[in-house]
């Protein structure tokens, strides 16, 4: 997969079939859909293209400093280049770009510069300058130079429009079994190891403070999971709390995991941490004995849960 950024540095002339979106999560419904594009590319000898855009227009438009993302933009890459699409287009969806018309945008992008033969694109999808132009306008533009529009129905759309309302949903409640299914592989976050207050490392249970690399990304509900994670090239499991760890007078949020059978120094460190399970709420218990004891026993619940998944 080639990636471009922004549109004007694709120059490749190969005619395309090409859609557009955010694909949010790359799940498994947009997964069926990028399926339709590359196999509709191979029969018909096209190079298959996916126009993105980055920020997300609601970013730019309404600016939502609390947008909340399935993926940050370095996880879509990785998803997307296991799907077998040949080019990435990343374009910045700036206040100058939305003020495009429709047939500026479908005339100097799609067709001048992505070389589009056809569209694979949700019967609903709106664009150019206020969203006006519609699938018929599009198919109308086809018409005019020459690109076949295959639109995807609303059932199809459906599928996907729900199963991300669903992931997110599902994320906010701390359900990570439901939106693993949907995604077709395990929530991640991906950051840095950064320093906390120390206090893990004395009662034995060290926890590696997960600094996420982006604001956006949405990070599931405050309590205690099993998680795993690459540590010095070995798959480990761990258990992780979210939360403002209320026991100690924590007041910011945190992502803090305790690693099983390690003791690597992981400071400073990248780190991508995959959501497996819940296991309980986060607590504001009596004092620090309980807390602690707390943990030893979702140690044990890791620790079963390891033994049946391995
Ligand atoms: C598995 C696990 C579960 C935790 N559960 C809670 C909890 O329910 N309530 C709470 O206040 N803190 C909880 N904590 C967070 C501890 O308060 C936190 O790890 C401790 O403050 C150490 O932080 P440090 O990394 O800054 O040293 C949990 C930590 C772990 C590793
Ligand atoms: N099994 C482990 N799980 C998590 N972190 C570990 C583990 N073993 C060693 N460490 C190291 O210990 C650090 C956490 O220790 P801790 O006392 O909780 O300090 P801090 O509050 O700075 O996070 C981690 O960042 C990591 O470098």
């Amino acid at each position: 997969m080639q990636e471009h950024r922004p549109a004007s540095a694709y120059t490749n002339k190969t005619p395309s079939v090409i859609t557009i979106g955010t694909f949010d999560g790359v799940h498994i419904g947009h997964k069926a859909i990028l399926k339709k594009l590359v196999a509709s590319a191979k029969k018909d000898n096209l190079d298959s293209v996916l126009l993105t855009f980055f920020p997300h227009p609601r970013m730019v438009l309404q600016k939502e400093a609390s947008i909340q993302m399935l993926n940050t933009l370095s996880e879509k890459k990785a998803l997307l280049e296991q799907t077998g699409l040949d080019h990435l287009i990343i374009h910045p969806f700036t206040h100058q770009f939305s003020r495009l018309t429709a047939v500026e945008y479908v005339r100097d992008i799609l067709v001048n510069k992505l070389h589009a033969k056809k569209i694979i694109i949700g019967y609903d999808h709106r664009f150019g300058r206020n969203r006006t132009a519609t699938i018929s306008d599009l198919k109308e533009f086809g018409e005019t130079y020459g690109f076949e529009v295959e639109e995807i129905s609303v059932q199809e759309l459906d599928d996907v429009a729900v199963s991300s309302t669903k992931i997110r949903n599902a994320l906010k409640e701390g359900d990570v079994e439901t939106a693993n299914n949907y995604l077709g592989y395990s929530y991640m976050i991906t950051g840095t190891v950064v320093k906390g207050k120390g206090i893990g490392a004395t009662w034995n249970y060290p926890t590696a403070n997960l600094q996420p690399s982006d604001t956006y990304k949405l990070i599931p509900k405050n309590g205690v999971y099993i998680t795993q994670a690459k540590i010095e090239a070995d798959l480990k499991y761990g258990i992780t709390s979210i939360g403002t760890n209320p026991t100690v007078g924590g007041k910011s949020r945190t992502i803090e995991t305790f690693f099983l059978d390690t003791d690597a120094n992981l400071y400073d460190k990248p780190l991508q941490l995959e959501f497996l399970k819940f296991i309980r709420e986060e607590e504001t218990f009596e004092n620090v004995e309980a807390l602690k004891s707390a943990i030893q026993q979702d140690e044990k619940v890791a620790r079963a849960y390891v033994r049946t998944h391995e």
